[in-house]
């Protein structure tokens, strides 16, 4: 089901989001330098970098909840200069705290409220939280207290909650770096089922565990886009990664084992089913 109206924006360009030499400061502080990259609809794109690069920067330019101090960002050929609702109609934003994006006390209502603001009628609006439940595993918590839920569930319930209003694109900021290892798994789990679907998928992440489930990956220093690649790309040149501070475990620099994993299998990219074992991952 589309939310009303959701037709009526008109897409100008293609379906992604693109950075184009941006430059982001905070008073006299530049955080982002002549930033330029592109997230296509249908990929799972993962920004990596020590603490204060500028990652979460970024998705914040995406969504416009910040516009770029130059340079521009589109979605989907809209500047987000022109029109910032569109970007935040498309661009839904999962963050690191769920608790943050709790509105109601209720596990159904809470996903319900989204699409009731796009215009949805509440029949409507309740079948559609069900169904972004069901998407995530909750839908048996639907008439549960959101205090019910467990860290990893709260956050299953912020990804429903966005999915709800049907973007073209999601963006997580660090979604799992207040949750214990079950409440991590849970949400890995649904980001890997998401990466099989049509949406664009942002992903901020310390974890390169994590950010295996991408299909490139940037990383990000000081501000700048310092490296950019698949996982095994970036993942084999660990020893740059760790000198921009970036920790990779000692699993993940064993490149050649990778290699050797996908040369077993046939197939590269199944080394990361491979190393979900070795990591013990659900
Ligand atoms: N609203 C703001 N006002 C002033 N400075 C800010 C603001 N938001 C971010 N900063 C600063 O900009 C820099 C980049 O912040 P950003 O949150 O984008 O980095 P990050 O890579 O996501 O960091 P972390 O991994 O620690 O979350 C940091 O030095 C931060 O303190």
């Amino acid at each position: 089901m589309s939310p009303p109206g959701s037709d009526l924006a008109i897409k100008r360009g293609p379906d992604l989001i693109e950075l184009k030499n941006v430059s982001v400061s905070y008073g006299s502080k530049e955080v982002l330098k002549d930033v330029s990259l592109e997230i296509k609809k249908g990929k799972v794109i993962a920004i990596m970098g020590p603490n204060a690069s500028g990652k979460s920067t970024m998705i914040r330019l995406m969504n416009g909840l910040l516009l770029p101090g130059s340079g521009d960002c589109l979605v989907d050929g809209i500047n987000t200069r022109d029109d910032m609702y569109y970007a935040r109609r498309q661009v839904g934003m999962v963050f690191q705290d769920p608790e943050d994006q709790l509105v109601s006390r209720k596990v159904l209502d809470d996903v319900a409220f989204g699409p009731k603001n796009l215009g949805f009628s509440s029949f409507e609006s309740l079948a559609v939280a069900i169904e972004s439940l069901s998407l995530v595993g909750l839908e048996k918590m639907a008439d549960k207290s959101v205090h019910d839920l467990s860290g990893g569930q709260k956050q299953l319930l912020s990804i429903a909650g966005v999915l709800a209003m049907n973007p073209s694109y999601i963006a997580m900021d660090e979604p799992t770096s207040l949750l214990d290892g079950e409440g991590t798994g849970l949400v890995r789990e649904i980001i890997g089922k998401l990466k099989s679907g049509y949406r664009g998928i942002v992903l901020v992440t310390h974890d390169p565990a994590e950010a295996l489930l991408a299909d490139e990956i940037f990383v990000v220093d000081n501000g700048k886009i310092a490296m950019r690649g698949t996982p095994e790309e970036i993942f084999s040149r660990h020893e740059e990664l760790e000198s921009i501070g970036v920790d990779v475990p000692q699993m993940l620099r064993f490149s050649k084992r990778l290699k050797k994993l996908g040369a077993d299998t046939g197939d590269l990219w199944s080394v990361e089913g491979a190393v979900r074992e070795i990591c013990h991952w659900s």
